[in-house]
């Protein structure tokens, strides 16, 4: 139990942070030795197994991230964008692999991490899960296939508490699409459509968000031509998945060199 790697969780209470605190204690290849939540959270000070309603794992919530990231190997972090910049300063600073689930981070946002990445391994994707991550293959190779004749549209559908669209997978199912197509997605995304919008713009690629009650997470990308329609489809209906992925890049970032990767690097895709 000794010589496992140690991980801190942070944004504990949040819907994925819980679902990481239990896999990572339900691992034999990890220790959970660290669970962050923001000043004035109720949780802290707190253990993290009571705080989520069960038994006590001896591992308090803290909010002093850097203190805890200093006894670990791996962070694992799916909070907000302007969290996981600070946390990822200060994992590079502790040299912990810092593995990012966080959506909704800019370009700017994406930028601040290059001089982190210099310091730390960083494992960073807009989706964990195994089936996802194959997913972007299938699309690239779908768009790269067909012509501009086959509309790409990409459908996301999530719970109701979500705050950013689209969704990251949607972004990554897109960023596919238009790597298969040979373009960039900068040029041809089409991200709003409202109103009188004329007709849709030959190659361009469309997203549409939906949000709705528990939905966990749902992807289709379309390629719709004259009198056919091609749909890839993604349904995550457990956010173990998520976590389960993120676990295996933690473990898997422990003996890489610093530099920022993706989940298509851990998975070997
Ligand atoms: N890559 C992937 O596979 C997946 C990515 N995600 C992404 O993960 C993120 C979190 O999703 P979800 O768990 O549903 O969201 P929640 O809102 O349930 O959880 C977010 C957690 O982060 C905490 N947090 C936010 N800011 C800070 C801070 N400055 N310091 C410490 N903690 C902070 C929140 O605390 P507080 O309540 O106090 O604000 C909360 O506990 C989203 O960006 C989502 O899109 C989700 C699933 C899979
Ligand atoms: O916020 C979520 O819940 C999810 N976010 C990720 C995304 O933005 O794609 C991954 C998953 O779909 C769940």
């Amino acid at each position: 139990m000794e010589n496992l790697p140690g991980i801190v969780i942070t944004g504990a209470s949040g819907r994925m942070g819980q679902m990481l605190v239990q896999t990572v204690m339900a691992s034999d290849k990890a220790s959970l030795v660290g669970a962050i939540e923001r000043a004035g959270h109720p949780w802290v000070g707190m253990d993290i197994g009571e705080a989520m309603g069960g038994q006590a794992v001896g591992v308090v919530v803290t909010d002093q991230p850097l203190d805890a990231f200093a006894k670990a190997q791996a962070v694992i972090d799916f909070t907000a964008p302007a969290a996981t910049l600070q946390f990822a300063k200060l994992a590079a600073q502790a040299r912990a692999v810092h593995v990012i689930g966080t959506t909704g981070m800019t370009d700017e946002d994406i930028a601040k991490l290059e001089p982190c990445g210099r310091h730390a391994v960083i494992v960073r994707a807009g989706n964990m899960s195994l089936g996802v991550n194959l997913l972007t293959q299938l699309t690239k190779k779908v768009a790269a296939a067909l012509d501009d004749d086959f509309d790409i549209e990409v459908i996301e559908s999530h719970h109701n508490q979500k705050v950013d669209a689209p969704s990251g997978t949607a972004l990554m199912l897109g960023e596919a699409a238009a790597e298969g197509r040979g373009v960039d997605l900068a040029d041809v995304a089409d991200r709003g459509r409202d109103g009188i919008t004329g007709a849709r713009k030959k190659g361009d690629i469309g997203f549409v968000a939906i949000r709705g009650g528990d939905i966990v997470g749902e992807h289709d990308v379309m390629f719709a031509a004259p009198g056919e329609r091609i749909v890839l489809r993604h349904l995550a209906s457990d956010r173990a998945v998520f976590a389960r992925g993120a676990l295996k890049a933690a473990l898997w970032g422990q003996d890489k060199k610093p530099g920022e990767y993706d989940m298509l690097d851990v998975l070997g895709l």
